[in-house]
């Protein structure tokens, strides 16, 4: 049975100095992205997850985007280096909260980057995207800690958006969605099914056929429903400001060890 147990951290008053790489900056409501993320947390918590906070990084104005702190595989938590450098004082308190929820630790070591918005697991299948904040040295070192785990690692371009899973996800049935605008390189995914909106890229899989969704991706939850899922929509509208998508609010940790 996997686990259902994630990782979140709540906004940081300085959200909306939050990095913008690809796309103009426009003004946040913190007040409106924080009720946005309680009810983030919340479709999580109503679909089985028990969420853990990991401890408030009020410096890091993009500390909500917790995925990109690490990557889970196993029972082993991989914590990244932000190619970003002004998010890497987010990862100590990511790394306590890994460890409470009983991962064991590894670390990127300098100078890989790596952030976990570039990893996108697909069975023991993971593709790491290269080309904007993770490196070929961090590339290099999550093969050494995940192939001896049984998984096969692929390198994937993304030149187009900030991160690969700001570019693709993928279904339950391991198809990987994407908007084809956005997409480097489809042809690397041997099922590829395109969505028509950006957003619709993005899913988080809830368990079961339930999918967490944009709320700004209407036609692309039609086009899932209509293939038998049933997306959970949530506005986001404050973190895609600042480049954030739904997977980027959590890390899914669904393989954890049964403990007593
Ligand atoms: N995994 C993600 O999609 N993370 C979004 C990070 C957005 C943040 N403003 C950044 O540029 O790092």
């Amino acid at each position: 049975m996997p686990s259902k147990k994630a990782i979140v951290r709540r906004p940081s008053p300085r959200l909306a100095e939050g990095l913008v790489t690809h796309i103009e900056r426009s003004p946040v409501d913190p007040a409106l992205a924080l009720r946005q993320w309680e009810r983030y947390t919340a479709v999580l918590a109503e679909h089985g997850w028990e969420t853990a906070e990991a401890a408030p990084a009020d410096d890091c104005p993009d500390g909500v985007f917790v995925e990109d702190t690490m990557v889970v595989f196993r029972d082993v938590a991989l914590i990244s280096r932000p190619g970003a450098p002004s998010r890497r004082p987010e990862t100590a308190g990511a790394e306590a909260a890994a460890v409470a929820l009983g991962c064991s630790v590894q670390r990127i070591q300098e100078p890989g980057t790596l952030e976990g918005g570039d990893v996108l697991k697909v069975g023991d299948t993971i593709y790491v995207g290269q080309g904007g904040r993770t490196n070929a040295e961090g590339l290099r070192q999550l093969r050494a800690a995940f192939e001896p785990l049984g998984a096969r690692v692929v390198g994937v371009p993304v030149e187009k958006v900030l991160h690969l899973k700001s570019a693709v996800t993928a279904l339950p049935d391991g198809t990987i969605i994407g908007y084809p605008p956005l997409v480097d390189d489809s042809a690397i995914f041997t099922h590829f099914r395109p969505m028509p909106e950006e957003a619709g890229s993005h899913v988080v899989l809830l368990g079961g056929n339930a999918l967490l969704m944009a709320a700004s991706a209407p036609r692309s939850a039609e086009l899932l429903s209509g293939l038998g899922y049933r997306p959970a929509l949530v506005d986001i509208s404050e973190f895609e400001k600042l480049e954030g998508c739904v997977t980027c609010l959590s890390v899914r940790l669904r393989e954890l060890s049964a403990r007593s």
